[in-house]
């Protein structure tokens, strides 16, 4: 996940591969609630993982609920049969409407001392409708803020079963489903019906509620959309193993990637298209006829069991009118596919949009113009005209805790006039979709000169490497740590016993060519070996710029260094990256520091990790480095012609950073 403050999206230029997504969060805190509900165990495969997921497990064990989270298979005792628990408990269910409204329901039906809460959207988002249809049915709940909204604190209730419980359906769905999973608990001696007051929105979701209640033993009878009658003598039975599909509403973006998205003509058949594994059009879940929609607007769609295949069909796609009631979630995606499109495209029936995460119709509304786009909206549609060539405008998207807003508005980058995007405080999809970002990044592809690259080179000791790595971190950039490379060439070297002088050259560069090495966050791994702490020592420094002297091992490992150019970005550290490696990097820094200072640097280092250090002799060996590093024939240190130099001798590691990202910033604008 990224968890930087903003991550800028180079522009993109085409798409082709395999995704598999995520499980559907709709289906992921159905089946966690109606598992807690039940008697026995049930084992859950596929179960998102996700802050909406998170929080319902979290409440399901603060009610005693055995749950055992092993990777996406998760194991659930039920309550079932237990002591419902006597003691006061407070739940925080952040900003999951699957959770906080169907929980509501079911520890009202049960009764308790509960208090509910969210992070301050969810206090603005409504409940009023499920309270008032609890109220009717005995339910005991106190609003802890405002009238209408969460918190809410639960008490004891007196249930009265003998008349039909009137909700409300036109501002959620939510409300239903949750009446529908809370009353089985009540329905052991009397059916109970529940009768929807206005036009029910959203129904496909009901739809998702009825088939799971059907998996877990509780047969509701549906008449119309009007009145669910749940049988009596219901009880809640698991299902004893059940599967989440991915989820159709992340899908929505890769079929609107792929609709957009030209593939790869360098990869053949392999570059066309994309392929979504883990849901498929026979999916149960309503967001996927999102799929009608992209085909409406142009996309060519096929499907099978559990997967789908997208490729761009109409271009530029086609705008369409659409009532987009049955796929509250999904339809936000046509909204930016709306911007590819040869007319208009207006949404209709949205209404439910100003009520979700943010006032969504509002968002895209600003968004969309901040791309330059012409926008109206009314208080339940929003009409969104093409953004031709020409007339698209940089712009840094604000996505107000809202995922979807954030996942959406990436698909901008594949603008026409190849216009990086800046996507605001990218790890709000940690909603739904933690990993959208890298999910999207292993399929998207671009030019490797759009992918920014930011040089830091220095003589040892500098401090490039920790530099390098926290402005990577702020960037959320992938890290080269070139010295490594020559570090570990030298290891493999001796380790096949070769020598590091001339006469071997051909060898080494040879193994070079070769080098199994991997990254994993400070480890360094050879042949999927941690030789991270024998490459840091300072022989193998010493070892690692005798390698690096030889022209045919540098040569050698020009294309592995060239291979971590990868979206969104990189920050490479070394001698020469700026001046060989990435001539057109965007910007290069140059570091230096005076050779007392980096001896006494490099001094605490060793100390700190235990080895015995001389500080004279450091300064020493420093400087005989500096002396060869600057006179080799092949790639000298020497700052590139348009680097900018950067004396950290007197500089904290915080100015450095936030020096370098100034620079970028202004390179950026
Ligand atoms: O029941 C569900 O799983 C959901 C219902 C929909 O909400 P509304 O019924 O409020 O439209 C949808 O937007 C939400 O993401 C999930
Ligand atoms: C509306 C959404 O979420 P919630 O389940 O919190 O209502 C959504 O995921 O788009």
């Amino acid at each position: 996940m990224f968890s930087t403050a903003f991550l800028d999206l180079p522009a993109l230029q085409g798409a082709s591969g395999t995704v598999t997504l995520p499980g559907s969060k709709s289906i992921s805190n159905r089946v966690l609630l109606l598992s807690a509900l039940c008697q026995g165990t049930t084992v859950v495969h596929d179960l998102l993982d996700s802050d909406d997921t998170r929080v319902m497990l979290a409440a399901l064990r603060q009610l005693g609920c055995d749950v055992l989270v092993d990777g996406t298979t998760v194991t659930i005792t039920g309550l079932g049969g237990c002591a419902w628990p006597r003691e006061a408990i407070e739940f925080f269910m952040g900003n999951a409407g699957t959770a906080m409204r169907p929980l509501t329901a079911a520890l009202a039906v049960q009764g308790g001392d509960f208090t509910l809460k969210g992070v301050p959207r969810m206090h603005e988002r409504p409940i009023g409708d499920l309270v008032d249809a609890l109220r009717e049915l005995g339910c005991t709940i106190d609003y802890l803020g405002n009238e209408g909204y969460p918190p809410l604190r639960v008490r004891q209730p007196t249930l009265q079963l003998d008349k039909p419980i009137p909700v409300r359906g036109d501002v959620s769905s939510q409300f239903l489903t949750a009446l529908l999973m809370a009353l089985p608990l009540a329905a052991q001696d009397r059916a109970i019906t529940i009768e929807v007051v206005g036009e029910l929105i959203s129904k496909p979701y009901i739809e998702i509620t009825l088939n799971l209640l059907a998996r877990y033993g509780i047969a509701v009878e549906r008449q119309g959309w009007e009145r669910f009658v749940i049988p009596a003598g219901s009880r809640y039975q698991s299902p004893g193993t059940i599967h989440v599909e991915a989820d159709a509403s992340s899908a929505s973006y890769f079929i609107a990637l792929g609709a957009i998205a030209a593939g790869d003509p360098s990869k053949g058949s392999q570059g066309k298209g994309i392929r979504i594994q883990g849901v498929g059009a026979d999916s149960i879940q309503g967001d996927i006829r999102f799929m009608d929609a992209a085909a409406q607007m142009g996309a060519q769609i096929t499907s099978g069991p559990n997967w789908l295949e997208i490729n761009r069909g109409a271009w530029p796609l086609k705008g369409i009118t659409l009532d987009c009631n049955h796929i509250p979630d999904a339809a936000m995606t046509l909204a930016v596919m709306a911007l590819y499109a040869d007319g208009p495209t207006t949404l209709r029936n949205i209404a439910s949009w100003r009520v979700k995460e943010t006032d969504r119709i509002a968002a895209m509304a600003n968004e969309s113009r901040k791309l330059g786009a012409i926008v109206e909206e009314g208080p339940d549609w929003i009409t969104i005209h093409p953004l031709p060539a020409g007339q698209w405008q940089r712009a840094s998207i604000h996505t107000y805790d809202d995922h979807r807003v954030a996942m959406c508005f990436s698909l901008a980058a594949f603008n026409p006039d190849q216009i990086p995007v800046r996507i605001e405080d990218p790890k709000c999809v940690a909603k739904t979709f933690p990993d959208y970002f890298e999910a999207l990044f292993s399929v998207a592809h671009t030019a490797a000169a759009n992918i920014p690259v930011i040089c830091i080179d220095g003589p040892t000791a500098s401090g490039k490497g920790t530099l390098a790595s926290r402005v990577a971190a702020q960037l959320g950039y992938h890290y080269l740590d070139s010295g490594a490379l020559y570090r570990v060439t030298a290891h493999a070297a001796l380790q096949a016993g070769l020598t590091l002088e001339a006469a071997d050259e051909a060898k080494i560069a040879d193994l070079a060519r070769q080098l199994p090495v991997r990254f994993e966050g400070e480890q360094v791994l050879l042949n999927n070996v941690d030789v991270t702490d024998a490459i840091r020592s300072e022989q193998g420094g010493m070892n690692a710029s005798k390698v690096s002297v030889l022209p045919a091992v540098r040569e050698a490992l020009v294309a592995l260094q060239h291979s971590f150019r990868r979206l969104p970005g990189l920050l490479a550290d070394g001698r020469d990256m700026g001046t060989v490696i990435f001539p057109n990097a965007a910007l290069k820094v140059f570091l230096t520091a005076s050779a007392a200072k980096r001896a006494e640097r490099r001094h605490k280092q060793l100390i700190s990790k235990g080895f015995s250090a001389n500080i004279e002799s450091l300064r020493a060996d420093l400087e005989a480095r500096d002396a060869r590093d600057m006179s080799r024939s092949a790639s000298p240190l020497q700052p590139a012609q348009d680097a900018l130099q950067l004396d950290n001798s007197s500089l904290s590691i915080e100015d450095s950073v936030a020096q370098v990202l100034d620079w970028w910033q202004g390179k950026s604008r």
